[in-house]
């Protein structure tokens, strides 16, 4: 059963409400009114009984505020106060002899509530410690926006200032139109969070709708989420203690979710938010799931929703449906991504991440950086990042994991990341005009990148080809073997995906088919929870020419990535290289012959070559210009690279730059249109494009077929010639042989031609003599080499018998000599053992001698000497 800790009462009283209950009617009943969040909360509450937006509305807003509470009896009766008051910090103070509770301003709280005849409930709990209860009220005139600290895919936060209790708030103002295919997840995220009660989760304190954006006030945390701190002031990551603090906070967020029979599903650096004393909460409840729900909600467990980068494998491959433990994969990326300050194939696009996900073995802290990393805090990773979920630990289990025990607690060491920075409104902004300017940079970088491509280019041949435009249809024309395959590798594992994996209800975002907004569509792949909450990713609706073209897009990227791609390992590695640096000039697509391979860029000779790239530009324009149709098509200068909003390609896809491309400038170079070989037809060549693409289409697809053509018939051509080479070859000495063997059968014919015997005769008796000559010459040398070689036998044998004889002669002598020195042994006892015992072994000594010399004599019977003497 969904149960939470505080809807217990609301439930109670909710319990003689049924659904069938009109709204008109619970709009009546003060206390109905009041628990409408709670119960649209409850399992039993199906969102298709209510009309949206009415049900998002009467979901946030509580209706009793159409009327002063003084104009209805039954408030009266039923008042509240009474009940604030006798849980009022300062009773309770009294009661446990606590002056903390007093220091509340609770008296102006509920002169408030006088005061404020709008003020609608909300009985919440003040976290789990204590139980103090604030009512915040659903008047957008009570609070006061003051700056702008953070904007997400679909609504912006403010620092705000609740004026009836003088209190600093946050309020996020999520826009109804820019979402209104999301109303759902918007309720649910404003129902969840006025549920929640635990110290690690954001709470919300009580949401309405103004004018066309949905208000959810919360408290307000100082600074800002974790991801911001890290592009603030942390870009490669925080130290392993701050990691522990900040992970084992959050995990006591998921283990009080899971509890509660809820899944995060979006659990990443973006909604860690961090408090200026070192407090730690997880927020964004925007995707969160029941798991116990049933019917459609339970349906939803099988979509496709969350972040790619922090997506489980099993999130990513519907149908199998999932659980819990997606989150726990979403934490290990996250942990990752606390650790390098961007997480695993963050600069991947989408699909590719998802690809990379599914295919790739999971991501981890394997590398050289990662070795500052102690060994249970990799182990604990390795844990949550296991592909199959069944065997990924719980919430529970792995709070009591030993990296987490020993972890410290936030206030001393989140506390301390945080001196000397300035406050959060001033580091969005300063980070917004970085942003800003980066996104100028990039635009302008492109242009330049190309042009010093083309340089760099042009520099390269111009060694031994100064006929650019040449050149230029010459490279288009290569395949490159290496990308094709590639390419086709992971158009397959795409294709299959889609095709095999992709159940009927992965959904995609938005109800627009696919091709009409390619580039939001493919950013937002994250966002894809349909209004239904069924899936959205239809397979029916995907088609496949969309698909392609998205593959299309997305291998603009391979080049751009062909290098990180070796390493391609899980590890985020790989490609979890290191972030891309602010000024890093993006690699240069690599080529296949040497004078064409650009040289990679760094930022000095970046700086050095501007100069000269400005004053080529002009030049490479007019150039340019010049194309044809037909050229520009095929080939166009080195590959354009995609911009990309940051370097740390961050979080979700959202509206500032914190995150993965944020407009469709960001994830697809609008200049880069196409792959053409190892070009891509840039900027320079859409005009050339457009010209083409007026052309008919019989002439556009023969010019396609030629340049598909072309290098198959290349190919063919040269095969053909060195084919020719190999047979002219052949052929020659084929006559040779033709004509000596003409010569040998014409032999018996040449009687019956005495015209030409003469000359043949005398060329074959003089061929004849030769050989006899050579064959006379050759018996003679054979004959005497086998005389050398019996000679040589005769001597070695001699030798051998004479080494032989000479050895058995010795062998008396060596007793004689033996014995004698025998005999100058002094004691006789002795001389005599010693004489028995050669006696005894001097014949075995003989024999076996005497068989070695045998066994050695046919082989080296001249090398043997027996030198015993
Ligand atoms: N209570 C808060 N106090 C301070 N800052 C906050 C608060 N809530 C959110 N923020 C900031 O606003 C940013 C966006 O908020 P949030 O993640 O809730 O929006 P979102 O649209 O749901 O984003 P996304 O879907 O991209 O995660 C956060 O990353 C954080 O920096």
């Amino acid at each position: 059963m969904h149960c939470w800790p505080n809807a217990g009462s609301s439930k109670r009283k909710i319990r003689y409400i049924t659904a069938e209950t009109p709204p008109g009617r619970l709009d009546r009943h003060p206390i109905h009114s009041a628990r409408i969040d709670t119960y649209q909360s409850s399992p039993s509450y199906s969102p298709q009984q209510s009309r949206v937006p009415e049900v998002l509305v009467r979901a946030v807003t509580s209706p009793i505020m159409s009327r002063p509470h003084s104009a209805r009896w039954p408030y009266r009766f039923l008042s509240l106060r009474p009940f604030i008051s006798f849980f009022s910090p300062t009773f309770l103070a009294k009661l446990k002899g606590s002056g903390k509770a007093a220091e509340i301003p609770r008296e102006r709280e509920i002169e408030g509530a006088k005061e404020e005849p709008q003020l609608v409930e909300t009985m919440m709990k003040g976290g789990s410690g204590g139980s103090a209860k604030k009512a915040y009220s659903v008047s957008p005139a009570d609070y006061r926006l003051l700056d702008e600290v953070g904007q997400g895919a679909s609504a912006t936060v403010y620092r705000a200032m609740y004026i009836p209790f003088n209190e600093i708030v946050a309020v996020k103002c999520m826009d109804l139109d820019r979402c209104n295919s999301n109303l759902d997840d918007i309720r649910r995220e404003a129902q969840t969070m006025s549920l929640m009660d635990h110290p690690n989760v954001v709470k919300g304190y009580c949401s309405f709708v103004v004018e066309h954006t949905l208000w959810v006030v919360m408290p307000f945390m100082a600074e800002g989420s974790s991801l911001h701190l890290m592009k603030v002031a942390y870009p490669n990551g925080f130290e392993e203690h701050v990691i522990g603090s900040i992970l084992k906070e959050t995990l006591k967020a998921l283990e009080y979710l899971h509890k509660h029979g809820s899944i995060h599903r979006d659990v990443k650096a973006g909604n860690i938010l961090l408090d200026s004393s070192g407090v730690v909460k997880l927020s964004d409840f925007g995707v969160t799931a029941g798991m116990f729900d049933k019917g459609d909600r339970q349906r939803s467990r099988n979509t496709f929703v969350g972040t790619p980068c922090w997506m489980a494998p099993e999130v990513m491959q519907p149908g199998g449906g999932y659980d819990f433990k997606a989150d726990i994969w979403s934490f290990g990326i996250t942990a990752l991504e606390l650790a390098h300050g961007h997480a695993p194939f963050s600069k991947y696009p989408p699909m590719k991440v998802l690809l990379m996900t599914l295919q790739n073995a999971p991501p981890g802290l394997d590398y050289d950086r990662d070795r500052k990393f102690s060994k249970s805090f990799k182990e604990m990773v390795s844990m949550c990042l296991v592909k199959d979920q069944t065997k990924r630990p719980t919430a529970e289990k792995l709070l009591k994991h030993p990296f987490f025990k020993n972890a410290k607690p936030p206030e001393l060491s989140v506390k301390s990341l945080l001196a000397d920075l300035p406050p959060l409104w001033d580091r969005v902004k300063a980070l917004e005009l970085k942003d800003a300017e980066q996104l100028a940079l990039k635009k302008m970088a492109s242009s330049e990148q190309e042009a010093l491509s083309m340089i760099e280019y042009q520099r390269a041949v111009s060694a031994w080809n100064f006929d650019l435009e040449d050149l230029k249809i010459q490279a288009s024309l290569i395949v490159d073997d290496e990308n094709i395959a590639d390419a086709k590798e992971d158009d397959e594992g795409l294709r299959n995906f889609i095709n095999n994996e992709a159940p009927s209800n992965v959904g995609y975002t938005s109800e627009k088919p696919l091709a009409a907004d390619k580039n939001s569509d493919i950013q937002n792949l994250g966002d894809i929870e349909g209004p239904d909450g069924s899936g959205l990713f239809k397979k029916n609706e995907f088609l496949e020419t969309d698909v392609l073209e998205i593959i299309n897009q997305d291998s603009i990227y391979r080049y751009d990535n062909m290098k990180l791609n070796n390493d391609s390992d899980p590890s985020t590695s790989t490609h979890d290289a290191e972030p891309r640096q602010e000024n890093e000039v993006v690699k240069e697509p690599q080529m296949c012959s040497s004078p064409l391979r650009p040289s990679v860029q760094n930022n000095s000779a970046k700086r050095g070559r501007n100069l000269e790239r400005a004053e080529s530009e002009s030049q490479l324009r007019a150039e340019r210009s010049s194309c044809d149709a037909q050229k520009a098509a095929n080939i166009c200068g080195p590959l354009m690279l995609p911009n990309r909003a940051s370097a740390n390609s961050l979080s979700a896809p959202t509206l500032s730059s914190i995150g993965y491309g944020d407009s469709p400038e960001d994830k697809f170079s609008s200049n880069a249109v196409q792959i053409k070989g190892r070009f891509s037809v840039t900027s320079e060549n859409v005009d050339a494009v457009k010209l083409s693409n007026e052309l008919p289409k019989e002439n556009i697809n023969i010019s396609l077929l030629a340049s598909i053509l072309m290098p198959h018939l290349q190919n063919l051509a040269r095969q053909t010639s060195s084919q020719q080479v190999l047979l002219t070859d052949l052929l020659n000495s084929m006559q040779q042989n033709d004509i000596l063997s003409s010569f040998q059968t014409e032999i018996p014919s040449q009687k019956s031609k005495p015209e030409v015997d003469v000359l043949i005769k005398a060329e074959i008796t003089e061929r004849e003599r030769l050989l006899l000559v050579k064959f006379s010459e050759l018996q003679a040398r054979t004959i005497n080499l086998t005389d050398e070689l019996t000679a040589a036998r005769l001597k070695n044998i001699q030798n051998s018998i004479y080494n032989y004889t000479v050895f058995l002669l010795s062998q008396p002598i060596v007793f004689i000599k033996l014995s004698k020195s025998i005999t100058s042994v002094s004691s006789w006892k002795t001389q005599r053992e010693v004489s028995y015992r050669l006696a005894l072994f001097f014949p075995v000594f003989s024999l076996i001698f005497h068989n070695i010399s045998l066994l050695c004599l046919p082989f080296k019977s001249s090398s043997l000497s027996f030198t015993f003497i």
